[in-house]
C-alpha cells in the first residue's frame, strides 16, 4: 500500500475513535488490520436501521420508514461508499454479506432524506447478522502450484462472489478466481458448487472453462476473460470498424454456446450482457464465453429466486414459476442480448422492422408459443441474415 493511500485510510479510521461503538461489534472486527472501528460502527448502525425496517415492513406488506431512520441509513451508506473508494485506492476490495449488499444497492431507488421513505411493496426482510462480521477485506494473494504466493487483482464483484485475476508464473498464464463472499449460507454454497460442477461438465469453446474447486475457502479457478459483452459493445458501438459482420459473428458464437447448453439438457436462466464474457485477441477477433451459471439447473427441479439473483437479466413476463423454465424463456433473454449486440440498445420499439429486429421480436413475443421454439431455429435465421442490409427496413 502506498503511504498517501495508507494515511488516508488511517485518517478515516481516526474519525471513529471518539464515537461510541457497541462493544459486541468492536469485538467482531478486533482482528481486522484496517478500519476495525469504522466497520464496527457502520455494522452496528446498519443493524439498528435494518431491524427497524424489518419491523416496519413485517409480513411483507409495504410500510413507512421514518425520516430520522432514513437519514441515518443514508449517512451510513455514504460512509460505506467512502470507505470502499478509499480501500480500493489502497489496493483492497471490500466484501459485504450478500443480504446487506442487496439492501444497500437497492436503497437509492426508494430511500429519501426528508419526510420518511416508503418501503417498497414485496420488500424481503433483511437477514440481520449481529454475531459475525458482515464486512471483510478480500484476499490479496493466492498460492499457486509450487506454493509460491502470487498477487490477486480485483476484477469484478457479483452479489455472491468476488472475482480476481492472477498470473501463474509456472505457466505465464493469467487465470481468474471466483470466491464466495464470507457469510454465505448453505443455499448460496450449494448454488456456487453447482455452478462449478455444471460448467465443468459443459466443455465447449463458447462456454467459460473452469478448472479447480477449493472447498477450504469456497473458491474456484477459471479461464480469464478480458471484458464483458456489455462493456465491449458500449466501447465500440459507434465505431466504423464494429460493423454488422463482426456483430453477427459475436451473435452466432453466443447462440452456439446457448444451443450447446440446451442440447445437454440445461438452461442458463440468467442470460444478460454482463454474463456473456469475451476473450479478445486484437483487431476484431474475439471468443464469446457464456458465464455465471449460478441459476442453471436440471429440468424440472424446484428453485426459488430472489431479486438479487436476477440483476441485469430481462425477466420474462410469460414465466409463471421458475420451475416451469423452458427453452423459450432463455430465448426471450437471448433476444435482448442479440438486440444489444446488433444495435447497442437495450430496448426495442414496437414497430421496428429491420431483419434483425424481426428476429428479436420473434424471440420476445409475449406469447411463448409464437417465439422460436429452439435455439437451432433462431441460429438458422441469424445465419441467414444478409449483413449488407442488416440495419435497413424492408422496402
Ligand atoms: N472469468 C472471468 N474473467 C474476467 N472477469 C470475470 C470472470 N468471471 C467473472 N468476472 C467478472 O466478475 C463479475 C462478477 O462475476 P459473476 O457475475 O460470475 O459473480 P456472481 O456473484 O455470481 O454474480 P451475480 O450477481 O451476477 O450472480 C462479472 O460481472 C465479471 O465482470
Amino acid at each position: 500500500m502506498k503511504t498517501m493511500e495508507r494515511e488516508r485510510v488511517e485518517r478515516f479510521e481516526r474519525t471513529f475513535h471518539e464515537r461510541d461503538i457497541d462493544s459486541t461489534y468492536l469485538e467482531l472486527y478486533r482482528r481486522e488490520q484496517v478500519l476495525p472501528r469504522a466497520f464496527a460502527y457502520i455494522h452496528a448502525g446498519l443493524d439498528v436501521e435494518f431491524k427497524h425496517m424489518n419491523y416496519k415492513a413485517r409480513g411483507g406488506s409495504s410500510g413507512h420508514f421514518n425520516a430520522d431512520n432514513s437519514r441515518n441509513l443514508l449517512d451510513l451508506i455514504d460512509l460505506l461508499a467512502e470507505a470502499r473508494t478509499m480501500l480500493n485506492k489502497a489496493g483492497h476490495s471490500l466484501t459485504m454479506a450478500p443480504d446487506y449488499q442487496r439492501v444497500i444497492e437497492n436503497a437509492p431507488a426508494w430511500l429519501v432524506d426528508s419526510g420518511g421513505s416508503p418501503i417498497p411493496e414485496g420488500f424481503t426482510p433483511v437477514e440481520v447478522e449481529s454475531y459475525a462480521p458482515v464486512f471483510s477485506l478480500g484476499d490479496q494473494a493466492v498460492p499457486v502450484s509450487d506454493s509460491r504466493m502470487v498477487k490477486l487483482t480485483s476484477i469484478g464483484e457479483g452479489a455472491f462472489a468476488l472475482v480476481h485475476r492472477f498470473t501463474d508464473p509456472n505457466y505465464g498464464m493469467t487465470l481468474a478466481r471466483k470466491k464466495l463472499k464470507p457469510g454465505a449460507d448453505d443455499r448460496e454454497k450449494e448454488r456456487f458448487r453447482r455452478e462449478f460442477e455444471l460448467m465443468k461438465e459443459l466443455q465447449f469453446p463458447y462456454v467459460l472453462e473452469v478448472y479447480n474447486f477449493k472447498e477450504s475457502d469456497w473458491s474456484y479457478t477459471m479461464e480469464h476473460c478480458d471484458t464483458s459483452l456489455e462493456d465491449y459493445v458500449a466501447k465500440r458501438n459507434n465505431q466504423p470498424g464494429f460493423g454488422p459482420t463482426t456483430r453477427k459473428r459475436i451473435a452466432l458464437q453466443f447462440l452456439y454456446g446457448l444451443n450447446f447448453i440446451h442440447s445437454k439438457g440445461h438452461f442458463h436462466r440468467d442470460l444478460s450482457t454482463r454474463n456473456v464474457l469475451l476473450r479478445t485477441f486484437g483487431g476484431s477477433a474475439v471468443l464469446v464465453k457464456l458465464s455465471d451459471f449460478g441459476l442453471a439447473k436440471l429440468k424440472g427441479s424446484e428453485f426459488t429466486m430472489t431479486e438479487t439473483e436476477l440483476k441485469g437479466t430481462k425477466i420474462d413476463p410469460a414465466l409463471g414459476s421458475f420451475k416451469d423454465f423452458a427453452a423459450v424463456h432463455d430465448i426471450f433473454a437471448a433476444g435482448f442480448v442479440l438486440l444489444y449486440i446488433f444495435t447497442g440498445r437495450k430496448n426495442i420499439g414496437r414497430n421496428d422492422a429491420t431483419p434483425i429486429e424481426q428476429i428479436i421480436h420473434k424471440c420476445i413475443d409475449s406469447q411463448p408459443d409464437r417465439r422460436y421454439q429452439s435455439v437451432m431455429e433462431l441460429i438458422a435465421d441469424v445465419e441467414a441474415l444478409d449483413t449488407t442490409v442488416i440495419g435497413e427496413a424492408p422496402a
